[in-house]
């Protein structure tokens, strides 16, 4: 009924061309006088502002705000749409396969033709990037109708999307081309990491109706290469996709510089998933010409979806691995008995720990995957089900049991990896008994699609509140169903202050005494696991460890304002702990780390302090079992410190592991995320292993070995 009554109320969607005023309205978004979009009566349950409004509307999308219900979007079906052209329509339909348009999709293809600027603001993973491209490519097929000439020879740039990371580009590349498969067009990337010279000819040689591009490289060509400046200046329509991103990154001068290399009647679009000042700021500059706004979060909805559900747990940083197991393994069997599969993504806060933690992960849940080819697949059995003619998936599933494999994406993995991991991961089939998890940084956090995350778990506080909302948006997407649990440290728990307008519950399962049993390895939740674990834990290097807890320290020092900051030492004892689980006596930290964290001089600690057997607590002090019967450490400081202090000189090396969400500030992932030390893997091989014994005597890491390790069940993995 409710959909009848939708369909009803919607008339032509020829009839919902906005009327736009011209003049400078808008330009205030910064204060100066704005005018109001025309809004038609009938618009879909769905707010449209004006200019005016997100001038007023001064909120940050984290920030709190009272609740209120919101209409509900009634999908609508693209039959239903007359402002689409045929071949974009045949597109939709038989190579998108989409029959119903989502909410960010409805409110821009209803009001096809579009002829202004449009700033978009829309949940993560609605869909916006077909919202958007259907609306260019509508717009350029009228600018060539009244221009065969140029239609037929494509040479010039008709649109130009500019995105923050490779990894974008080559997403929205993938959709525009499907799009535009039917009208023969030519989709070209200009991005960093790749060969300029070969896209340079590919730009000289073939149809470059839409050209996505990310910042420094789309610079450097309009700046330097006479060829591509001649082939933009008519651009019709440029897109700045995850504004918010991009500005985050410090791209606003190539922003500037790439659209001064356009023409001024361009059609603009600004989209972005959460709104800031900066966002505001950029939009002041952009835009030519009056603007609308599609704002497809209601006035006082919270910016994620109602179909996740958001936990949080709080637990000291030692307990966070045991129960990033317990979460991960309760998730896949859960969905296992209700036959489906698991697909979790797991962000945590610096590189460093994305490996370390990351590596335990693997080594405690991943199984079976020695069974698995490039694509997913199982390859002994593969000739079997192609003769049998059976389909690959289900066979696999039945015959070699479960497979669960881990993926490790962040910035210090080549762009090459990052890729072909990246691929992996989406492609990896979610079928009953199979589980992927891609452990990561926020260089996944913003726009990356992967279909199908079940889960998202977030192991300590995003680098700004913004990001929690992109993190999480990594599951939910399309409309299914998700979940998202934010592992939270004590000194963590303000940040919860920061995002008060997402609907985050402690969660009830994990109390204190869950928690304990979680972490109570002989005789609780995971005592199943326990030797892997106890391995895992055993084969950390105590200096990758330890390189770990600085990077986290770094990284408070340079977030601090999203945690309850008293001062440095504070942060050290709240963060220290998550040594105890590796076992790894606390040694002083470097002194410009210290300088970072504002608490003055190096405090004086014998080696009874730097060890953690006087703090007690942690694993082993409680049952004896755990990771906590420790020894003090011996590394002295001058020997032991002395060059690292290196890695903290310059800012960006310091605070690096900050950036690692975005990657490269030419558009891939990698370059501007350093961390603290130059190698990949936080674990040792073998060979590494065995040099273990060296190090302890010629005065690195001491650390003692537990009771309970060297047991039979311990080696076993
Ligand atoms: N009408 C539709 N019907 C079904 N699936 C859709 C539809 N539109 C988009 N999708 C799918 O939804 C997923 C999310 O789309 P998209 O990546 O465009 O979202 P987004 O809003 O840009 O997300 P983010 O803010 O995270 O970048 C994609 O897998 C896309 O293929």
């Amino acid at each position: 009924m409710q959909q009848i009554l939708a369909r009803l109320a919607r008339p032509a969607a020829h009839a919902f061309a906005l009327a736009r005023a011209p003049g400078p309205g808008w330009a205030a978004l910064a204060g100066a006088p704005v005018r109001l979009a025309a809004r038609p009566a009938f618009c879909a349950p769905i707010r449209l502002l004006s200019s005016e409004a997100l001038a007023h509307e001064r909120r940050d999308d984290a920030a709190p705000s009272a609740p209120a219900a919101s209409a509900e979007y009634v999908p609508v079906s693209y039959s239903e749409y007359t402002g689409i052209s045929p071949y974009t329509m045949k597109a939709i339909d038989k190579v998108m396969g989409f029959k119903t348009a989502t909410k960010v999709q409805d409110q821009i293809i209803s009001r096809l033709p579009i002829e202004g600027d449009i700033m978009i603001k829309a949940k993560t993973g609605t869909g916006k990037t077909v919202a958007f491209l259907v609306s260019a490519i509508e717009s350029l097929l009228r600018a060539y109708e009244a221009d065969p000439e140029r239609r037929a020879k494509g040479h010039k740039i008709g649109c130009l999307i500019v995105t923050p990371t490779r990894e974008l580009a080559k997403q929205i590349a993938t959709e525009a081309e499907k799009l535009v498969k039917h009208h023969r067009w030519g989709v070209q990337s200009i991005v960093g990491g790749e060969r300029a010279s070969y896209q340079l000819r590919a730009l000289q040689m073939r149809r470059a109706d839409i050209v996505i591009g990310t910042p420094g490289r789309l610079r450097d060509f309009l700046e330097n290469q006479p060829s591509v400046n001649e082939q933009a200046v008519d651009t019709k329509v440029m897109i700045m996709d995850e504004a918010d991103v991009l500005l985050d990154m410090g791209f606003r001068d190539e922003l500037n510089k790439i659209t001064s290399f356009l023409p001024a009647d361009r059609q603009t679009f600004l989209v972005s998933a959460t709104l800031n000042q900066k966002v505001r700021e950029l939009a002041s500059t952009v835009f030519a010409r009056g603007f609308d706004m599609i704002d497809c979060v209601g006035r006082d909805e919270a910016n994620s979806h109602a179909n996740v559900k958001q936990e949080y747990i709080t637990a000291s940083p030692e307990q966070h691995i045991p129960l990033l197991i317990d979460l991960v393994e309760t998730h896949i069997k859960q969905n296992k008995a209700e036959g489906r599969g698991s697909k979790i993504v797991v962000f945590f806060p610096t590189i460093k720990a994305a490996d370390l933690y990351g590596e335990v992960l693997r080594q405690v849940v991943q199984k079976n995957v020695h069974q698995l080819d490039d694509r997913g697949f199982g390859q002994q059995h593969q000739h079997q089900h192609q003769r049998r003619g059976q389909p690959l998936r289900l066979r696999h599933a039945r015959e070699i049991g479960d497979i669960v494999k881990l993926f490790t994406i962040h910035g210090k993995i080549s762009q090459e990896s990052r890729s072909r991991r990246s691929d992996q991961f989406r492609a990896f089939p979610v079928s009953a008994g199979r589980a992927s998890i891609l452990a990561t940084t926020d260089v996944s956090a913003r726009g990356v699609d992967y279909p199908d995350v079940s889960m998202v778990i977030q192991v300590g506080i995003p680098p700004q509140a913004e990001s929690y909302i992109h993190r999480l948006g990594r599951t939910g997407r399309a409309g299914k169903a998700g979940e998202g649990v934010a592992i939270l440290a004590p000194v963590e728990m303000a940040f919860l202050g920061k995002i008060k307008s997402m609907p985050i519950t402690q969660s009830e399962k994990y109390t204190p005494d869950y928690i304990r049993s979680v972490c109570d390895l002989e005789n609780g939740a995971l005592a199943h696991l326990a030797p892997r674990i106890t391995s895992a834990a055993q084969n950390a290097d105590p200096e990758r460890v330890e390189s770990a807890y600085h990077s986290m320290l770094a990284y408070y020092a340079a977030g601090s304002e999203l945690i309850d900051h008293p001062g440095g030492d504070r942060i050290i004892a709240g963060t220290e702990p998550m040594l105890k689980f590796f076992n790894v006596p606390a040694t002083p930290i470097p002194r410009r780390l210290h300088e970072a964290l504002r608490v003055g001089k190096l405090p004086r600690r014998d080696s009874s302090d730097r060890g953690s057997g006087s703090r007690g607590g942690g694993f082993g002090s409680r049952n004896h079992r755990g990771f906590g019967s420790r020894g003090g450490g011996s590394r002295s400081r001058d020997g032991g410190f002395g060059s690292r202090d290196d890695r903290f000189r310059s800012r960006d090396d310091r605070f690096g592991s900050r950036d690692d969400r975005f990657g490269s500030r030419d558009g891939g992932f990698g370059s501007r995320d350093r961390s603290f030390g130059s190698r990949e893997s936080s674990f040792r091989d073998g060979s590494d292993r065995s040099q273990r014994g060296d190090r302890q005597s010629g005065g690195g890491h001491h650390r003692p070995t537990p009771h309970w390790m060297g047991r039979g069940k311990v080696g076993s993995r």
